[in-house]
């Protein structure tokens, strides 16, 4: 079950009036956020309303128009350790010459120069982070010739072997059926919970991990609200922030969204609003 984000801990990531726009389009502005250890924040909002580009300004790809984002009280730079990263899918060349098992061990040690690989320990964490995402069977295939979900099972086992104080997650259940789409999730919470990593989820569908959530971050038309799920998942807030009338219906601790506008007309609005 969600906690309460730690909400005495101090922020291991802070925006503070951050604003982001590709030409005349703004994605968001003004946005103040503090993510604490131990949060577990879910990121939701149509196509294109700057969800990935926010995990990009957190990665350091991304310079923000305005305003600051920081790490640690510190200003946010490329290739930061602070940070884990589930990308979104894209697939493995059928060629790339890396087994299932490498590509995880990639996390164990990729930050180290020279010799990799070895000892009985990184093979028992290997081992131990393949099976917690199902993917023993195929440890030793060449991760080119695996479906998209066994790819993305791997992606979530690397992320998780660098135990990163902030993991950012871009869609980490596209792909999976619904039975490692839960244990995928469960690994998530599971290292948001034992190891205070703040987690930062990108996701179309709140549903499977609705109980691990402790805030949405939702961004629409240039808008965005933030704030627990019961309060930003509204038939109110998401009539406004998507200047239409959205009905939102709780069901047996699901949440429907009916009515959502066609994303694209939504796009046109938030270009017109624009000086
Ligand atoms: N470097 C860039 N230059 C120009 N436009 C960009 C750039 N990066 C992103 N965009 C635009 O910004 C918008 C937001 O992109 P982003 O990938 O953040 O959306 P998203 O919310 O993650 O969408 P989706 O749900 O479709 O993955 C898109 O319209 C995209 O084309």
């Amino acid at each position: 079950m969600a906690n309460d984000g730690g909400a005495a801990a101090r922020p291991v990531v802070s925006l503070r009036s951050a604003s982001l726009s590709f030409g005349r389009r703004t994605l968001w502005h003004d946005l103040d956020l503090d993510i604490r250890p131990g949060e577990f924040l879910a990121v939701l909002g149509p196509n294109g309303s700057g969800k990935t580009s926010l995990l990009r300004v957190l990665l350091g790809l991304q310079e923000l128009d305005s305003g600051r984002a920081t790490v640690n009280g510190h200003a946010l730079h490329r290739g930061s350790r602070a940070f884990g990263y589930i990308p979104q899918q894209k697939s493995f060349a059928a060629e790339t010459p890396l087994r299932a098992r490498d590509l995880v061990g990639l996390g164990v040690d990729g930050h180290r120069w020279g010799f990799r690989g070895g000892g009985a320990t990184y093979r028992r964490t290997v081992d131990a982070l393949l099976e917690k995402v199902g993917a023993s069977s195929y440890a030793d295939a060449p991760v080119g010739r695996l479906s998209g979900g066994e790819q993305q099972r791997l992606r979530a086992a690397q992320a998780l072997a660098t135990d990163p104080q902030v993991l950012l997650c871009d869609e980490p259940l596209l792909s999976l059926d619904l039975h490692h789409q839960q244990a995928v999730s469960r690994l998530i919470n599971d290292q948001c919970r034992d190891h205070n990593t703040a987690v930062v989820f990108v996701t179309h569908e709140i549903n499977p991990i609705i109980d691990y959530v402790d805030r949405v971050l939702y961004l629409a038309g240039g808008q965005f609200r933030v704030g627990r799920p019961q309060d930003v998942m509204t038939s109110d807030v998401l009539s406004e922030l998507y200047n239409s009338r959205v009905d939102v219906i709780h069901n047996n601790g699901r949440i429907v969204v009916v009515g959502l506008p066609d994303a694209t007309t939504h796009h046109h609005h938030a270009e017109a609003a624009q000086p």
